[in-house]
Formats: structure tokens, C-alpha cells, sequence
């Protein structure tokens, strides 16, 4: 098998806003072709994660590589427009800086969203606002695509399918994909890899064997345990509150950077 290519990787990066240390030591490769699903408690630092490798943030310690000349298409968690300011969806696409019809088109088509081009974006359900995101983020035809939670707000049926779609975008396009869910049963079906984060990485692996670790579910409660039943995983250790690893238990050993 050829060896991944390494789109980006963070090495031993900590971010600390005052006292509050939010990444720990985090070490992370993303892959081209590869999807990345970062999962993880309110507050674990998963926004703060994205920012550092979307080049926002700046690591208090550690160091980010990234392809040189690396293409980033980033759908954000939420869109805010004020519903007095009329916007269609052909000028939303717009606001990318790309104005060529041809490659708005093709970007909606991509998403299974042409049909939408002279709709207006506060008349879109939740599943088309978040196609619409998703295909603005494909616009300058990305080698990484950086989801923050790309099914928020979006009904259970949508949910699989736009996963199934990013899945499909992966395969066509050969980029990598990072993206944050609170949905682990559902995006189980269309990861790679998943990192649990809880300030530090508390566990990394491809989903696949049933586990009812109860750090696991101390961490994310039963029903999130449950949701990860395909996700294998060795989860060695407790937090307190705050997420920190409490020190009287056996310290992590490989699952744990
Ligand atoms: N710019 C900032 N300045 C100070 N504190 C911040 C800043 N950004 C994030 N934080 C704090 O860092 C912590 C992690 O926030 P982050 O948004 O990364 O978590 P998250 O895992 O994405 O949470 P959620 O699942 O709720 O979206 C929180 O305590 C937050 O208040």
C-alpha cells in the first residue's frame, strides 16, 4: 500500500488562552484521501484545534507543517446573515472571490445543489444551507476540507446523506477531510480516523470493534458510549472535570500523546 501523504501535520502543540491550557500536546497527521473525524465533549477544544490548522491560531508551543501551497476549503460551523440583507445563492457563492458561473455551477452540482443557484439563502432548509456551505468550500477545488459540524441543523435523513456525500467528495476529488462531529454513530460509517479529544488526544484509531471502555463512557456518557460501539479504541485512563487525566490512574500509554 502507498505510504499517505501528509497534508498537514501539528507536532506537540499546545494552546493556552491564560491559565486555560485548551490543546495539550497534541500531535495529528492529516492525510490526503483520507478522512479525519475529530470527535470530543463541549469545551474539549475542537474549534481551537481547526483554527490552528486552518493557520488562524498560532500554537502557544509546538510546531504545524503544511503541504507548501496547500489548498484549504473550510464550511463553518454556522452561517449568520441578517435576514434583511438580500443574498441568493449564485452571490453567496460569490463571496468566495470566484465569479466564473461554470465553476459555481459545477461546485453546486458537486452537492447535489444546482437547483438552488437564484434561491435565496434564508429560504433554504437546514440540509441545503449546509450543501450550499459545503459547496462554497469546494470552490478553489481544495486538497484539505475542514468541516466544522456540517450537519448542525440538519434532520436525521440529511445527516446520512451528507455524510454520504462528503464520503463521495473524498473519493472523486482524492482530498483530505478533517471534520468535527457530535455525531458518532453516524459519521462512524464514513471516517478513516477518528481523534477523541478532551484537551489532549485521548484516543485515535479507525472505527471498527464494539467498545464499552468506561473511561470511554465516563467521558461521553452511555448513549455517547453506545453511539461509538464501532469505534475501537484502548482508553486507559479518567478525567476530572476539567478533562485533565487524573494522576492515580495508569497513565496513557500509546492511545494517549
Ligand atoms: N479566543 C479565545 N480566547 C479565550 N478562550 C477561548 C478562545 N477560544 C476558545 N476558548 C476557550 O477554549 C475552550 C475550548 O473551546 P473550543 O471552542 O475549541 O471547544 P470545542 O471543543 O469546539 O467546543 P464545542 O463542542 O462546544 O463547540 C473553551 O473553554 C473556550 O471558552
Amino acid at each position: 500500500m502507498a505510504e499517505p501523504v501528509d497534508l498537514v501535520r501539528l507536532e506537540h502543540v499546545d494552546i493556552r488562552f491564560g491559565s486555560n491550557h485548551v490543546l495539550q500536546n497534541i500531535s495529528l497527521n492529516l492525510h490526503k484521501d483520507c478522512i479525519t473525524t475529530l470527535i470530543g465533549p463541549n469545551g474539549a477544544g475542537k474549534t481551537t484545534l481547526v483554527r490552528v490548522v486552518l493557520g488562524l491560531m498560532k500554537p502557544t508551543l509546538g510546531v504545524v507543517w503544511r503541504q507548501p501551497n496547500l489548498k484549504v476549503g473550510y464550511m463553518p460551523q454556522k452561517l449568520q446573515i441578517d435576514r434583511t440583507f438580500p443574498l441568493t445563492v449564485l452571490r453567496f457563492m460569490q463571496t468566495s472571490g470566484i465569479k466564473a458561473m461554470a465553476e459555481i455551477e459545477a461546485a453546486l452540482a458537486a452537492v447535489r445543489a444546482d437547483y438552488l443557484l437564484n434561491h435565496s439563502m434564508h429560504d433554504l432548509s437546514g440540509g441545503e444551507t449546509q450543501r450550499v456551505l459545503l459547496a462554497r468550500a469546494l470552490l478553489r477545488n481544495p486538497d484539505l476540507l475542514v468541516l466544522d459540524e456540517p450537519v448542525q441543523g440538519v434532520d436525521i435523513n440529511g445527516q446520512v446523506e451528507l455524510y454520504d456525500l462528503i464520503a463521495q467528495i473524498r473519493k472523486a476529488r482524492r482530498c483530505g477531510v478533517l471534520m468535527i462531529s457530535h455525531d458518532l454513530h453516524l459519521v462512524m460509517s464514513s471516517t478513516d480516523h477518528v481523534v477523541c479529544l478532551n484537551h489532549h488526544v485521548c484516543c485515535s484509531g479507525r472505527p471498527e470493534h464494539v467498545s464499552n471502555d468506561p473511561s470511554f463512557v465516563e467521558l461521553f456518557g452511555q448513549r455517547g458510549a453506545d453511539s461509538l460501539a464501532l469505534y475501537s479504541h484502548h482508553h486507559n485512563h479518567r478525567h476530572n472535570t476539567h478533562g485533565d487525566v487524573i494522576a492515580d490512574q495508569p497513565q496513557p500509554s500509546e492511545c494517549c500523546r
